[in-house]
């Protein structure tokens, strides 16, 4: 596991962002695992910008999102299609029909959780997965319990998620209570892991994820058996850690 510390979320995002440009640039059909909230928000302005600068391109590049929230329809400003399209799709030059997310609308979850897994599988091997840290140590949606859920899933969220991600929101009872999400077999089969952390909320969360026993209540720490993670994390966020 590497460790790159930055001063700031300015500096994060633009180490995270090159970090991405080069498997692209390097693989020009290369597969990336995307997510979602706001610590990855600076990493793709940062793609954005290099899009624009004519130093990225996107056109063979294929992405498959780690989860979206069960119920909310595309159009919806908090699902995650919405996100992903405002942030990062509509911005550069990747080919709509290669962007994957499960599809929230689809209410039969064991129907939904099974096409999304097979369908990332069938896309290949992500060559890089781009993860954020849930306050409770969270990746994608798969949230503290008593084992590691191996395939794409679909997950009841913890209250404390629901509270945390309230924000975006008009009340926590918006918030849905069900997200279909990437099982932890599915983010750890990428090649490369690539996580963003910022703030000192998460800064027990990632003092537990490097240091604590690896264990389903802290789904992070199951990064550490992974062979090629990176983390980019700010001072902020790496507080705890002196
Ligand atoms: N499903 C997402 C996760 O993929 C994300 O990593 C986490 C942290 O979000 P944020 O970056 O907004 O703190 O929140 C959500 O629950």
């Amino acid at each position: 596991m590497r460790i790159i510390e930055t001063k700031t979320y300015e500096d994060m995002s633009k180490q995270a962002a090159n970090i991405i440009a080069s498997v692209v640039t390097l693989k020009p059909d290369c597969m990336l695992g995307l997510a979602t909230g706001s610590s990855p928000i600076g990493t793709y302005e940062e793609l954005v910008k290099k899009y624009e600068a004519g130093e990225l391109d996107f056109s063979e590049v294929t992405t498959v999102n780690l989860d979206e929230y069960k119920g909310l329809p595309k159009e919806n400003k908090q699902s995650y299609y919405y996100f992903m399209h405002d942030n990062l799709f509509d911005k550069v030059n990747i080919k709509p029909e290669n962007t994957h997310l499960p599809d929230g609308t689809n209410l039969d979850s064991e129907e939904e959780a099974a096409r999304y897994e097979a369908l990332v599988q069938s896309l290949g091997t992500v060559d890089l997965q781009l993860l954020g840290l849930g306050r409770n140590g969270h990746i994608g949606f798969n949230e503290p319990g008593d084992s590691f859920v191996e395939p794409t899933h679909c997950v009841d969220l913890k209250e404390s998620t629901i509270e945390a991600n309230k924000r975006f929101f008009e009340s926590a009872d918006d918030v849905p209570k069900q997200a279909y999400s990437m099982g932890i077999g599915t983010i750890m089969r990428a090649k490369k892991i690539l996580v963003v952390v910022s703030g000192e909320d998460k800064a027990q969360a990632l003092k537990d994820t490097i240091c604590g026993p690896i264990s389903p209540k802290v789904p992070g720490t199951i990064l550490r058996l992974h062979p090629d993670v990176t983390i980019v994390a700010d001072e902020a966020a790496m507080s705890l850690m002196k």
